[in-house]
């Protein structure tokens, strides 16, 4: 490998392959002179973290494509360190799952992580890069964009076996091992690797783990939007979500103007059209938010007094509250707040749905509230800001959040527009 030096990124939404134009079918692809890029994530982070870095993973294939044929393989879901359900199987989920596949092809080519083993013949990744920070920081607190080979910081969870082979964590698919195993220390957006993708690596499958390590090319940017629009939920998750709303909530499309399209690139709502069920929307994080005693989350009590007061305001007696409280906290909360309604999915359902698939489904409900109120910078509310932004509410009444019981300056969340 060679040091790289800044890359520029500028323009990255002059892409090549243009949202909507392509339909990817993986048929084509055996056909072609393909390369394929994989990804993985930190263990602990989260759904809505990892779908963050699916955004930056697709923006840095679009960057590639300028050159040759690349194409994203979807990191099977599972063993998610949130997703405790116990007794029901949560490995090797396909994004199928959870999302639309062929709203997600309309943006990027993407093929699931079986199609890859199917198409490459075999279950060999050829080249892992580990990703990692520089460890001496940012020199001189300069801001530098910077790749380099360096020698693995941290121990590598990737042991060697017999044949010379690379064992490690692929998604619990226990046949899969990589050939080579390299760090890689990265500093800066994801485009800033495709140069050595590009050049300087020859092999057909790269993994990249930690690719959370990697910034978005261009937050919030059209190629950021173009990607996160495309990431439509799986259609049997938002039928189910919009039963729901139909049967409790008094919630239905046509009456809460909110409209929506199977082909995502065809929504453009104008903000405020969309008018919402009549219900106040609330994701209510606790678990590990409220165990490091953070100073921006409400206790329950000051939940519900924020709750009860946006309910009067908004003339609104329904609310729906979306929350990962453990049972002793639900008990609570049931108890000071009687009128709560929550999706509450049978043993069944949960095991056809999943963990994922039960936070879509909160998460599609609370996109269609009236008004909506999330917790401080947890990712599953920002997604749920997004999915309003597209569905075109008013951002009054998306970007609100709890604040602590003694949080002095309680800054809401910023409106990200949606670009075109
Ligand atoms: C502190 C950090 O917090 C980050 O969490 P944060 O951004 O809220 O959001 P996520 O990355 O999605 O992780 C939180 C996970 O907890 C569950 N969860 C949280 N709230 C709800 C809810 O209202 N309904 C349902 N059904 N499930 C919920 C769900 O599995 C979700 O993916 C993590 O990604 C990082 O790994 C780290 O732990």
């Amino acid at each position: 490998f060679l040091a790289l030096g800044a890359v520029v990124v500028e323009g990255q939404t002059e892409d090549t392959f243009r949202a909507g134009n392509t339909v990817f079918s993986p048929a084509v692809a055996a056909a072609r002179d393909l390369r394929y890029l994989l990804y993985d994530i930190n263990p602990p982070e989260g759904f809505n973290l990892r779908r963050d870095v699916y955004i930056r993973m697709a923006s840095l294939v679009k960057t590639l494509r300028r050159h040759s044929d690349w194409v994203l393989v979807l990191p099977p879901w599972g063993r998610l360190y949130h997703w405790q359900s116990p007794d029901i199987h949560q490995i090797r989920i396909p994004w199928g799952e959870f999302f639309s596949l062929t709203s997600l092809q309309g943006n990027v080519p993407v093929i699931e992580y079986e199609e890859f083993i199917a198409e490459s013949g075999g279950p060999f990744i050829e080249q892992v890069l580990v990703l990692q920070n520089y460890a001496e920081g940012w020199t001189d607190g300069k801001w530098e964009e910077k790749v380099d080979q360096r020698p693995c910081v941290e121990r590598l969870l990737y042991s060697k076996d017999k044949q010379g082979y690379y064992r490690g964590w692929f998604w619990g698919y226990e046949e899969t091992r990589a050939v080579n195993v390299t760090c890689l220390s990265a500093q800066g957006h994801a485009s800033i690797l495709a140069p050595l993708l590009q050049n300087n690596i020859t092999s057909t499958s790269v993994m990249l783990d930690k690719a959370e390590t990697v910034l978005h090319d261009h937050y919030a940017g059209k190629d950021y939007w173009d990607t996160r629009r495309s990431m439509v939920f799986a259609k049997h998750l938002r039928l189910l979500g919009d039963e729901f709303r139909a049967k409790y909530l008094n919630s239905t499309d046509e009456q809460d103007q909110t409209i929506y399209n199977e082909d995502w690139t065809r929504i453009k709502n104008k903000l405020g059209s969309a008018r919402g069920g009549p219900y106040l929307g609330v994701h209510l994080r606790r678990k590990d938010f409220i165990w490091g005693h953070r100073e921006d989350v409400p206790s329950l009590k000051g939940a519900v007094k924020k709750i009860r007061n946006l309910m009067k305001k908004n003339k609104l007696d329904r609310v729906f509250v979306a929350t990962d409280a453990d049972e002793e906290e639900l008990e609570e909360l049931k108890k000071i707040l009687p009128e709560i309604t929550r999706f509450e999915p049978t043993w069944e359902d949960l095991e056809l749905l999943k963990d994922g698939g039960v936070a879509i489904v909160d998460q599609w409900i609370c996109a269609h509230a009236r008004y909506f109120i999330g917790t401080s910078v947890s990712t599953f509310s920002f997604r749920i800001h997004e999915e309003r932004e597209i569905l075109g509410f008013d951002p009054k009444t998306t970007y609100n959040r709890f604040c602590g019981d003694s949080e002095k300056e309680c800054e809401q969340p910023t409106h990200w527009k949606i670009v075109y």
